[in-house]
């Protein structure tokens, strides 16, 4: 069985960004106002570039969606790039591009410039920083939002929050592990969504700001660290029987997935390695009314792979933007002098805005996961599949 599958094509400076998003059932409420919304979010957050003052995403849905709901078919999504117009010539599919007036020889370390050249056989790394740029989450995010109204139809929601940006900020994953109601977490979410750098303590934003200016000063760039909760996940989401069944596994590998994203931690992560294990499992209880539960969450809501019930906690890191405006010594491919790296227009940081793409990309895959679970073809039988779910860990 294919299951929920989705691919996207374009460049960045090309016409436009396009998934087609396969396997969604059919009956799933999605309008496109949804998808914009999700859109204009991901564009937020202080310390992005110009290229954000130039776009304005839309998405426009071209199959798969009728009357506001899914059909069953392949969903088109398409984002156009407004930065097209004035790229049209050097981007040019045809012999008439010009290809040498915006080349690049000189690859900027942390980026995929000089493996991709290598690996591909581009002269013009251009041929590759087109296609590896984080533009591509811009249709990541539209197809994301897809797999969050499938999950909002079922009552699970996806949140998120910056805990910190470069040495500004505290990463709590005791916080975490107490923080069990759903409303919790949403009034954390609906903090940080006032914040220019989603950070949900409004003096630590305040911080987080002015150290992204005094980057921005020093020609310097900058990572942070992300925290994402699902909740309203019933027990029962992805097995333990298969290595790429197991719901953290797949979690962990979809945030990598994610440009400069480098760490991924799921409940206590890391901390866990240093702690008895007295103090890192959580004890369990049973409700009459919600079934059996813990009595924390230090786990991250899976245990063996599956979802245990509670919310999924997972945390990421994302290293700093590899494009400094400082640049670092790099070697010229065509002279092979020591030379600087070449400047494209940049972030400085982009934690707020991968916090939502990050977002996007696990709604798609709890969303997968989920499918894989139940099936269905129809939003209806999905719903009696999860509601069944909920009842089993009630009569059990
Ligand atoms: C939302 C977002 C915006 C980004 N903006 C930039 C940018 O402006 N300049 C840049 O050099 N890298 C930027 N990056 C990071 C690069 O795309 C990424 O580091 C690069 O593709 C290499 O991949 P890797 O870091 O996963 O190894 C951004 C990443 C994200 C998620
Ligand atoms: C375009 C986006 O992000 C881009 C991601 C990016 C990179 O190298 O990853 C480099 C920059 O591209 P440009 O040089 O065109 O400004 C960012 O603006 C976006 O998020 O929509």
């Amino acid at each position: 069985m294919a299951g929920l599958r989705m691919l996207t094509a374009g460049e960045s400076h090309g016409p436009a960004l396009t998934a087609i998003v396969d396997g969604m059932p059919a009956g799933v409420p999605l309008e496109v106002e949804q998808i914009d919304a999700q859109l204009a979010r991901r564009q937020k957050g202080h310390g992005r570039g110009g290229r954000m003052a130039i776009e304005q995403d839309q998405a426009v849905i071209q199959s798969g969606v009728r009357g506001g709901l899914t059909l069953g078919s392949p969903i088109t999504l398409q984002v156009y790039n407004r930065d097209w117009a004035n790229w049209s010539t050097v981007m040019a599919a045809g012999t008439e591009a010009a290809l040498d007036e915006r080349r690049v020889e000189r690859p900027r370390p942390g980026h995929a410039d000089l493996p991709g050249a290598v690996k591909y056989g581009h002269r013009d790394m251009r041929n590759i920083l087109e296609r590896s740029s984080a533009r591509e989450t811009a249709v990541r995010v539209a197809a994301g939002t897809v797999g969050r109204a499938l999950l909002q139809a079922l009552g699970i929601d996806v949140v998120s929050h910056v805990l910190a940006i470069g040495d500004v900020g505290d990463v709590d994953r005791d916080q975490a592990a107490a923080l069990r109601s759903p409303a919790a977490w949403q009034a954390l979410a609906a903090q940080a969504e006032h914040s220019p750098v989603r950070c949900a303590d409004p003096a630590l934003g305040a911080a987080m700001v002015a150290r992204i200016d005094q980057a921005k000063a020093a020609g310097d760039s900058l990572g942070g660290v992300i925290e994402l909760a699902v909740t309203g996940v019933p027990m029962g989401l992805g097995s333990h029987v298969q290595a790429d069944r197991r719901l953290d596994s797949r979690i962990a590998g979809a945030m990598m997935s994610i440009q400069a994203i480098k760490g991924v931690e799921v409940g206590l992560g890391f901390s866990a390695a240093v702690r008895p294990g007295s103090l890192v499992h959580d004890e369990i209880i049973y409700d009459p009314v919600y079934g059996y539960g813990h009595c924390t969450n230090r786990a991250g809501g899976m245990e063996g792979g599956i979802s245990n019930g509670e919310t999924l906690v997972v945390r990421i890191a994302m290293k700093p933007i590899p494009t400094l405006y400082t640049p670092l010594k790099t070697v010229h491919i065509g002279s092979r002098e020591v030379q600087s790296a070449s400047v494209e227009r940049s972030d400085v940081c982009a934690v707020p805005a991968a916090a939502v793409v990050a977002e996007a990309v696990l709604a798609w895959t709890v969303a997968q996961v989920l499918l894989e679970t139940t099936g269905g073809d129809q939003m209806a039988q999905v719903q009696a599949r999860v509601a069944a779910l909920r009842q089993a860990s009630v009569d059990f």
